[in-house]
């Protein structure tokens, strides 16, 4: 995760351009695979400088699958994330969403997706409601179904009682939930979570997590991040390992955690961090003074 935009970071999470990028190929039929998956992902690449963050990254998200991305920080989540929503343009590699081509049709994918990005950029001095009301409009939907899919939700994610409490005054887990709800309000087949349970309180916690396994019930498809395995051993059916820049692992979490207890261990061992040993700091907690 970075709060430092980087030059190709492209601006505003509801962004879309008409068309295929200038030079953009178009050879959809060679990706034959994506038509039937959630999000298809081939020879992906993303540098910053020197600095390789994503590194020819080939990934599968089977539809109607609850996926977790792990990785440790700096493994290239975000910025993988961030090119799968459009925000951050790759150096090279295609990416599907619903069988739409990203960066190929980026209007086109983005009515497919629902987006959570990392470092909430919202419009701060409207109300929960007039917020939906507002981002609904903005996606073309007819006003009474902006109103009646905005109140469920609102209510579904405990945001009623917040009423005209402007969203700059929202805690974090309201954050969240707001967001969340933008990103379910046009029932998108596709919703790309970056970290959405990371610095929410248990309650507001478990309503996204039941939300978010009602909609995948429902058919729905949920990519998600997170640095939290007790999480995603407990939600997903499906998860991908990221170790700087590339992926390690990835497919059903039983296969995923294979013979390991949990499927913490099975991540220290894929990110090569079971030698984490005890030695040194002998002097800590030595001092009685
Ligand atoms: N805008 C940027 N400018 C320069 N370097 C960046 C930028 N964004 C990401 N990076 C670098 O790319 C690498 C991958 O970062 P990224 O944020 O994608 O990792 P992450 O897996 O999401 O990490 P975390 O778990 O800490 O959120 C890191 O080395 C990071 O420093």
């Amino acid at each position: 995760m970075t709060d430092t935009p980087h030059p190709d970071q492209v601006s505003g999470s509801t962004t879309a351009t008409s068309g295929a990028l200038p030079g953009y190929p178009t050879d959809h039929a060679a990706y034959p695979e994506a038509a039937g998956q959630a999000v298809t992902i081939r020879g992906l690449r993303k540098s910053f400088g020197q600095r390789v963050a994503v590194d020819d990254l080939d990934l599968d998200v089977p539809r109607g699958s609850f996926f977790g991305l792990v990785g440790p920080n700096g493994a290239g989540k975000t910025t993988t994330l961030s090119m799968v929503t459009g925000l951050l343009r790759p150096d090279s590699g295609r990416i599907f969403v619903a069988g739409v081509d990203v960066w190929g049709d980026p209007v086109g994918a983005k009515a497919r997706m629902g987006v959570l990005p990392d470092g909430l950029r919202l419009f701060e001095r409207l109300s929960g409601p007039e917020l939906l009301s507002y981002l609904g409009r903005l996606r073309g939907m007819p006003a009474e179904t902006v109103t009646s899919r905005a109140t469920e939700l609102l209510h579904v994610l405990d945001l009623d009682e917040a009423g005209g409490k402007l969203v700059a005054d929202y805690s974090t887990g309201m954050r969240k939930k707001i967001t969340l709800a933008a990103a379910l309000l046009h029932s998108p087949p596709v919703l790309l979570l970056d970290e959405p349970l990371e610095a929410v309180d248990p309650v507001s916690a478990r309503i996204i997590r039941t939300v978010l396994s009602r909609y995948t019930g429902a058919g729905g498809t949920v990519i998600f991040s997170s640095h939290v395995m007790a999480l995603v051993e407990g939600l997903c059916s499906h998860v991908a390992v990221m170790s700087r820049g590339r992926l390690v692992a990835s497919g059903p979490l039983a296969e995923v955690r294979g013979s390991a207890s949990s499927l913490d261990d099975a991540f220290m061992h894929l990110v090569g961090a079971d030698e984490v040993g005890e030695g040194g700091l002998s002097w800590l907690g030595s001092s009685q003074a």
